[in-house]
């Protein structure tokens, strides 16, 4: 870590040197409150400190201080002369904490970046995502910067339950990042749903052959919106902004990484709708999480919170939901920054053994999923939900 850090002073020190011949007087002020970083917040400080924008030298060198003296204590080396006018600023900076403690400088060197991420944040929304999206879209919010293309589904009013429409438009999104210049891919909801799964008022919009073709028509949509999951190229992220229901839960094992809010829930209550699992989880859910947990979510319909679903091993990692979308983005735009190829094939490498598998798998299960879409189960849950005399 050391030698991390050592590289991002070294990476900022430069535009000192070119810049800088005055050097303010440092004021540090020092947090009253939590005083106890731990070494895992300074890390991560550290790494966020490569991401920011560059601060101005003032800040860069309260910074250099800083980190020293939590790292080495006090300044104790010579004084550089007179005309080593860099040397001399840092040395000034450093030795002006004097006996400051290494947990306070630890402590003070994290609230540092803490405030210059979230003021850089700020300034970095240039403009409003309306502006930057990509058009063509009418239930998602596409856009693309920062190596990320980000995919978020937008009908918050109906919980982001996901129509005909939806589905095309998510299979559009997935190939056409799959050939864009992203490195990572990421799915997510607005508002306060992930997503509440497919749309039941899917059902309702009989051809004039009859509900047999309609279930036909639905397989083939299933299948092929699963099997863009299980072809896509690159690292594809679920940030889960909120409770995830049945579709929107299964296919998350085809996803690479899942990062979850604590508000968020993973709820596949197929029985209750008189269906099937579906998104490979008969395969993916007890692979992930052992056949007895599985069963009780995709059998029995069991909901799991965000931190039962993060031990189960179908989720990476729970993020407190004030903070949830800063520090997952904060640490997606670091991945994002990674060699794009050594990733699209790291991915290949890990997942290509089981495509064949997965195709199959998914076939299978559109399979089932027609007939059960005809059957009075089926029928009598969907029709209790859209009269209103029924909900989750
Ligand atoms: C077609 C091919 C592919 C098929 C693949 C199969 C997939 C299987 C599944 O995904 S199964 C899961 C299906 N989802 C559900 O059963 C969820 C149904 N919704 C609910 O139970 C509730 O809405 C809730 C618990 C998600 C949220 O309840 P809450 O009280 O907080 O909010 P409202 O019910 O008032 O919802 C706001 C409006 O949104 C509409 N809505 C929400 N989810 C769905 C949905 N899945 N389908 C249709 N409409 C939905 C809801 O009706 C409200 O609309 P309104 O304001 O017009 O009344």
């Amino acid at each position: 870590m050391a030698g991390a850090a050592g590289r991002v002073v070294r990476r900022w020190y430069p535009h000192v040197l070119r810049s800088s011949l005055q050097v303010p007087a440092l004021q540090l002020h020092m947090s009253k409150t939590a005083m106890r970083a731990s070494q895992k917040d300074f890390e991560s400080a550290l790494s966020q400190v490569k991401l920011l924008k560059d601060p101005g030298n003032e800040v860069k060198l309260k910074l250099y201080a800083l980190y020293k003296q939590a790292t080495e204590g006090p300044c104790n080396t010579p004084k550089p002369g007179v005309f080593d006018l860099i040397n001399k600023a840092k040395w000034d900076a450093w030795n002006a904490l004097g006996s400051l403690p290494k947990e306070t400088a630890r402590q003070n060197y994290v609230d540092l970046v803490s405030g210059l991420s979230s003021s850089s944040d700020s300034s970095s929304q240039v403009k409003p995502e309306a502006d930057r999206k990509q058009p063509g879209y009418e239930t998602l919010v596409v856009t693309s910067e920062d190596s990320i293309t980000k995919i978020m589904m937008n009908r918050p009013a109906k919980k982001n339950a996901i129509t005909t429409q939806m589905y095309n438009e998510i299979m559009l999104a997935l190939k056409a990042a799959s050939k864009d210049d992203s490195a990572i891919t990421v799915l997510t909801g607005n508002g306060d749903y992930y997503s509440s799964g497919n749309d039941l008022s899917n059902f309702t919009d009989i051809p004039p052959e009859g509900i047999e073709e309609k279930a036909k028509s639905s397989a083939i949509l299933l299948r092929d919106f699963v099997d863009c999951f299980i072809d896509f190229p690159k690292p594809l992220i679920a940030a889960v902004n909120g409770p995830a229901v049945g579709i929107s839960v299964t296919i998350l094992g085809l996803f690479d990484t899942v990062y979850a809010s604590s508000r968020a829930t993973f709820h596949t209550p197929f029985s209750h709708l008189g269906q099937s699992p579906e998104g490979c989880s008969s395969y993916t859910f007890p692979k992930i999480m052992g056949p007895a947990k599985a069963a009780e979510m995709l059998i029995f319909g069991k909901k799991l919170t965000a931190a039962e679903a993060c031990a189960q091993g179908l989720v990476s990692e729970v993020f407190p939901d004030s903070t949830f979308q800063k520090e997952v983005w904060t640490r997606l735009k670091a991945y994002s920054k990674l060699p794009p190829n050594a990733m699209r094939i790291s991915k290949q490498v890990i997942r290509n053994r089981e495509k064949e598998k997965l195709h199959a798998i998914n076939a299978e299960e559109s399979r089932v999923l027609q007939e059960r879409w005809l059957s009075d189960e089926c029928t009598n849950a969907v029709m209790n939900f859209l009269t209103r005399k029924a909900k989750l």
